[in-house]
């Protein structure tokens, strides 16, 4: 069996983003990561800051029941890139077994055939503000592989050219839900009142930039709920 490195369990709390928000729902968060964006908000998966525990399924879903016990029935799997692990299979599959539903966030860089058992896939193409560049390659599989009632695209935009990008990617796969996502530019400040405000008036700016778009007659605009309420703070 294939151990997965965990960097943390939290929850019960609420999805602060995208197509299930303000779900309730349990975080596992694995370690490592195939991205370095600019400004990912959980960079202590990935830069060395952070330390995993190497845990098998069995122990994950043990932690989850102790931490959660009986006041939940949906984890979120998220990273660092989830997808970059193959025993998450076993892990989906035991949630499954207990009638408590799935869902990833990636990037779309990797694919596992464990993805099609999750109940909602979040994929999360990059743009350029982040300095990576997007697979379309990569990305094609995940579109022919995935149904387009169990997945959402979710782009987070910082500026205009990141805006023009999230146009390509909803225009290049029309079938998968799409949301914009307010960028968070400052994810380690604790001025928690500056932050929000912040936020909002970006949220602001992103709800105009939709509306003039013909592309996003469809799309979602979304702030990430859960900065809102709790600013940076970890394990929310
Ligand atoms: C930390 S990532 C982990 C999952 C996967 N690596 C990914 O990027 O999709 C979870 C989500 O947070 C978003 N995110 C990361 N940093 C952010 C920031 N500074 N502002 C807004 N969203 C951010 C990502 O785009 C992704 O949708
Ligand atoms: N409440 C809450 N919602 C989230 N949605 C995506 C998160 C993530 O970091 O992947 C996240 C998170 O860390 N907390
Ligand atoms: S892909 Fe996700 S976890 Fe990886 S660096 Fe980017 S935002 Fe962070
Ligand atoms: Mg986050």
């Amino acid at each position: 069996m294939s151990k997965i490195p965990v960097m943390e369990i939290f929850g019960p709390t609420i999805q602060g983003e995208g197509m299930v928000i303000g779900k309730k729902t349990m975080f596992v968060r694995t370690g490592g990561c195939d991205y370095k964006c600019s400004w990912c908000d959980s960079s202590f998966t990935w830069d060395g800051t952070g330390s995993s525990t190497s845990m098998t399924a069995e122990e994950i879903v043990s932690d989850l029941q102790k931490i959660g016990g009986d006041q939940f029935s949906h984890v979120t799997i998220s990273g660092g890139n989830p997808a970059l692990h193959k025993g998450i299979g076993e892990l989906v599959d035991q949630l499954s077994f207990l009638g408590i539903e799935t869902a990833v966030e990636t990037q779309g860089t990797f694919w596992k055939d464990w993805l099609t058992d999750i109940t909602d896939v979040t994929i999360s193409p990059k743009p350029p503000s982040s300095g990576m560049t997007t697979d379309f390659a990569k990305l094609d599989v995940f579109y022919e592989r995935l149904s387009k009632e169990q997945t959402s695209l979710k782009v987070v935009v910082f500026d205009d050219v990141d805006f023009a990008y999230a146009e390509d990617i909803h225009s290049r796969y029309p079938e998968f839900p799409f949301y914009l996502q307010v960028g968070n530019e400052d994810a380690t400040t604790t001025n928690d009142q500056a932050l929000v405000s912040d936020l909002l008036e970006k949220y602001e700016w992103l709800i105009d930039k939709a509306v003039a778009s013909k592309t996003m007659n469809k799309a979602r605009v979304l702030p990430q709920l859960h900065t809102l309420v709790w600013g940076n703070k970890r394990g929310v």
